[in-house]
């Protein structure tokens, strides 16, 4: 079992004027893996890398980073925790590397010229390391913004939206970015609207909604808990009712008479095999079919039912 470095329990935050961003969150983290946090806008994903970064001060719960009680020894463990927050606020008009060298100097390490170029390096910036952050490109930003959360060697590093509004090759770039620091056995939590993103990068996911985490699990396990096989059998001719032998199965046939729908399954592969089960129930029924259309749920799918389940409940 690998090594818990960050323990979230009963995490809440309210704001001046009453609203409530986080309401007792609890999460674990282990050490080296990417853990990626999913929500719609205002779910409070920054408002929880803020409690941990020390920039929001949480109304209640604990934190506990690499053994320290955040409340109590904040300055040890921030020192190990990098942030790559969603834009650039400052610094704008200083040299990339500089810029980068200061983020090291800030956490109180001993200026490193070669551990800086090793850095500017792996994220292709050494070329720009001369030119002012503002002239670069919006994708070269993010990598400065990726380098200076480096830049002090953290072993715990929070993505806030890694790749909001790059172009799809940057976001690859990112990826593999991503992958790579994880090589180095840098921990890493990542918050992100892509459901793509944390399909391909995570090892689990949590999904937060108005404060809340809705679930938390490894992705394989999410899929198969909530996974779906949804399949469209487009007949020949109308039917006006159902053979009796699929009653059991999850089915119904739709307005026109034209399509029987199948929604079942659990991703584990039963659905599919339900679905097999009734084109056989149906061949026999003498029922035919021209088609079938089969399409299991994916990670947004899972996402999106999750989210507005809980609008529905919520409304
Ligand atoms: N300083 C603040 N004062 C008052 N309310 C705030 C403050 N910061 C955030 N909020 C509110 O708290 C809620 C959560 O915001 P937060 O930025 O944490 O969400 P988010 O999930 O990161 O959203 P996004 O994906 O849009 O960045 C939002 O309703 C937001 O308006």
């Amino acid at each position: 079992m690998s090594e818990t470095i960050l323990e979230i329990v009963g995490l809440s935050k309210v704001y001046a004027g009453g609203h409530k961003a986080l309401d007792s969150v609890d999460l674990t983290i282990k050490q080296g893996e990417i853990f990626a946090l999913l929500g719609p806008n205002g779910a409070g994903k920054t408002t929880l890398i803020g409690a941990v970064c020390g920039l929001v001060r949480p109304t209640a719960g604990t934190i506990r980073a690499f053994g320290d009680d955040l409340s109590q020894n904040w300055r040890s463990a921030r020192a190990r925790i990098g942030l790559v927050p969603q834009e650039l606020a400052t610094d704008m008009f200083e040299q990339v590397e500089r810029s980068v060298a200061y983020s090291r100097g800030l956490f109180g390490l001993a200026p490193n010229a070669t551990r800086i170029e090793e850095i500017l390096r792996s994220l292709s910036l050494w070329e720009k390391r001369s030119e002012q952050i503002r002239a670069l490109s919006g994708g070269m930003k993010r990598r400065v913004l990726i380098a200076k959360a480096l830049a002090h060697e953290p072993d715990l590093l929070f993505l806030d939206e890694p790749t909001a509004g790059v172009d799809v090759e940057l976001r690859r770039d990112m990826w593999k970015l991503i992958g790579a620091m994880r090589e180095l056995g840098v921990t890493i939590i990542l918050t992100t609207h892509y459901i793509e993103e944390a399909e391909e990068m995570a090892d689990r996911v949590g999904i937060i909604r108005d404060g809340k985490i809705l679930m938390i699990d490894n992705k394989a396990a999410m899929m198969r808990r909530l996974g779906r096989t949804e399949a469209a059998i487009v007949l020949a001719s109308k039917q006006s009712q159902l053979p009796a032998s699929i009653a059991a199965l999850p089915v119904h046939l739709s307005d026109d008479g034209m399509e029987i729908i199948y929604r079942g399954g659990d991703g584990s592969g039963k659905g599919k095999a339900e679905v097999a089960e009734l084109t056989k129930a149906l061949t026999f029924a003498g029922i035919d079919y021209v088609g079938i259309d089969i399409k299991e749920s994916s990670l947004e799918d899972i996402f999106v039912d999750l989210v507005e389940q809980r609008e529905g409940e919520s409304a």
